[in-house]
């Protein structure tokens, strides 16, 4: 079944149209890529999915059904989590605060405070902390802790390896490949070759605000790949 599409969207910010004709489609349980250089629009695509953008032609479908009015609170509601590039922590929230408003949406699953501090102790540790103290890896952890919190059926992640040790990056890549295998679908938006390959199983390059290129990662060669997401 598929979770979320777009068909043909074309979105702008005020004037400046960014999506010019965006289609791609991620069904239960899938990891898929969305890559692309710098600016292609690649947030934009969330930013879109989030209301954020004025949709011009085209539409977003959650679970087969044509969205028509997205709001920020729409992604949430219907299962779908995101991980905002930069992390998107509330700082003068604690730790433990901001896990929480993950659970606003009140969906039932897997996931709980106990659940998410066992994948990461360290949000125990620290569950007093403000967001602000914590470190940037912490930070990841903690935005996709309360990222899960809302059990959601698919898990969006912008950027997630940025600015993280590689020790972090890979145990990010083991966590995504192994939430896939228990069925939530992954879209990771990322530069990082290397978590792409090991986490993703398809892939999107967007240029120009519109899909260039699609098909399976093991079905393109490295360099190909590389120069479609070149900075
Ligand atoms: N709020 C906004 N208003 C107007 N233009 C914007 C806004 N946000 C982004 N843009 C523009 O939209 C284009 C696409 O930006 P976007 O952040 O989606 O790219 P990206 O592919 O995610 O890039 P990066 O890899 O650098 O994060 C850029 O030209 C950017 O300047």
């Amino acid at each position: 079944m598929s979770l979320l599409s777009f068909h043909d969207v074309h979105a702008l910010y005020g004037q400046a149209r960014i999506l010019n004709g965006v289609s791609f489609d991620i069904g239960a349980g899938e990891r898929v890529a969305l890559v692309g250089r710098n600016g292609v629009g690649k947030t934009t695509v969330v930013n879109t999915l989030c209301g954020v953008t004025r949709i011009e032609r085209g539409h977003v479908a959650i679970r087969g059904k044509a969205m028509r009015d997205l709001q920020r609170y729409t992604a949430a509601q219907n299962g779908i989590s995101v991980v905002l590039q930069g992390r998107g922590i509330i700082t003068n929230l604690t730790v433990e605060e901001n896990l929480l408003l993950g659970a606003a949406t009140g969906r039932r699953g897997p996931w709980s405070l106990a659940s998410v501090k066992q994948l990461f102790p360290i949000l125990e540790e620290r569950k007093a902390s403000l967001g602000l103290a914590l470190s940037g890896g912490q930070q990841q952890m903690l935005a996709i802790g309360r990222a899960l919190m809302a059990n959601p059926d698919l898990l969006i992640l912008d950027e997630p390896s940025e600015g993280l040790a590689p020790v972090i990056v890979d145990e990010l890549a083991e966590l995504l490949v192994r939430l896939g295998n228990d069925g939530m679908g992954i879209l990771l938006i990322e530069q990082s070759v290397g978590l792409i390959r090991r986490v993703a199983e398809r892939f999107y390059v967007l240029s120009k605000g519109a899909v260039a290129a699609s098909g399976p990662l093991a079905d393109i060669g490295a360099e190909e790949f590389q120069q479609h997401i070149a900075i």
